[in-house]
């Protein structure tokens, strides 16, 4: 693997019983997948020269606060920011450092990720004032994690390659969860030499990882699947609701699903709580709403028909409208019970 060590001072990490299977294969001319499997063997492909010495992480929200704490946990030197300063308390409190704003953060690191709310959020913490870009500069590499659109990652990817600095977009796969056990799957596109640097540190946060070519192949990606899991969640929400009325069990349907072809983690997840009218928070139903508007966006940008996505969307619209954005996405089947208890 070709490593930048001349441009990244070099830290020991630790990997746990993690080990790397990288099987690089070709998909389309301009596309490479890097797929990584875990076992209890050693790690044959990560040494410690590979990994940048200086990591910065902006974002400390469900997803940011898990993936920076697992960096940290595996050695790595890092270095917080948040806007909402108490979130960084925690990861202080266990050996991160903290710097004051986003420029600060990225004029001091090797590396800085960011894991933000929205494309508005994702822009101006890049692009903004005392953003990322300002601490910029060759030898340094920015890595979006977020949940964004190819024209708001393409911006940030001008504004910090403009610096003389490399960009990689991130976006990933996997809830708090797999956040918090190191099981994300990335989806990252842009700057390969990039994407060579940090992979052992994707690999702390993550059990596998795409290479999906030019800047906007990772955020499609992931538009679409988050785009076929709110049509999901939306499509098991009336089920539930509908076995329900006819006087059937819905955690007898929620058993039946799990043993058939349409079994999905999601459903034998999320099926119990929706059963009890629980929603505990892993993926919040204003970002699903986000996605789903974004990659309709998409759809339209290619003049592709999406009506299942449209219709999910305007009932996460309606469950926004009744005060449940910061609930679980699939507090979104409470758009569709006759007398919703308005929770504003
Ligand atoms: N939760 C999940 O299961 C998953 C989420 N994602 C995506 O990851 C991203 C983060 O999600 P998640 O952690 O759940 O979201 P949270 O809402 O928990 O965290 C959002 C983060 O963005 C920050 N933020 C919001 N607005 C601004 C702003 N204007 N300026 C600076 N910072 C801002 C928040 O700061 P503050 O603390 O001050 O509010 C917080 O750190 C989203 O794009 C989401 O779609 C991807 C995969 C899974
Ligand atoms: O963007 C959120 C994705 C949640 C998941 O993949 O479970």
């Amino acid at each position: 693997m070709a490593m930048c060590s001349s441009f990244y001072p070099l830290l020991h990490i630790n990997f746990g019983n993690k080990a790397r299977l990288i099987f690089p294969f070709p998909t389309k001319p301009q596309s490479l997948v890097c797929f990584k499997a875990f076992s209890s063997q050693a790690d044959t492909s990560t040494t410690k020269d590979d990994i940048p010495a200086r990591i910065g992480f902006l974002g400390l929200g469900i997803m940011g606060s898990p993936m920076a704490q697992n960096l940290l946990k595996a050695g790595c030197d890092v270095t917080v920011w948040n806007r909402t300063k108490s979130k960084c308390d925690p990861l202080l409190s266990i050996g991160a450092k903290y710097k004051a704003s986003p420029e600060e953060v990225a004029a001091s690191c090797d590396i800085t990720f960011a894991m933000l709310a929205d494309p508005e959020s994702a822009a101006d913490v890049a692009c903004g004032k005392r953003g990322v870009a300002s601490g910029m500069g060759p030898g340094k590499g920015y890595v979006d994690v977020s949940t964004v659109d190819g024209d708001t990652s393409k911006l940030i990817c001008q504004h910090i390659k403009a610096t003389g600095a490399q960009f990689l977009e991130a976006p990933v796969s996997g809830s708090k969860k797999p956040a918090e056990d190191g099981q994300l799957i990335f989806l990252t596109a842009g700057d390969r030499s990039l994407y060579e640097v940090v992979g052992p540190l994707l690999d702390i946060m993550g059990k596998s990882r795409f290479y999906l070519g030019d800047v906007g192949n990772g955020a499609a990606m992931k538009l679409v699947v988050n785009m076929i899991m709110g049509s999901m969640m939306a499509s098991f929400s009336e089920g539930l609701l509908l076995s329900e009325k006819v006087g059937l069990d819905p955690s007898v349907l929620v058993e039946v699903i799990s043993q058939g072809a349409i079994s999905a983690p999601m459903y034998s997840m999320k099926g119990p709580s929706m059963v009890k009218s629980l929603y505990p928070t892993a993926f919040p139903l204003k970002h699903q709403q986000k996605d789903l508007r974004l990659a309709l966006g998409l759809a339209e940008s290619v003049s592709q028909s999406t009506p299942i996505a449209a219709a999910a969307n305007e009932l996460y619209k309606v469950a926004k409208s009744h005060g449940l954005s910061d609930d679980d996405f699939s507090a979104v089947i409470e758009a569709l019970k006759a007398r919703i208890q308005d929770k504003k």
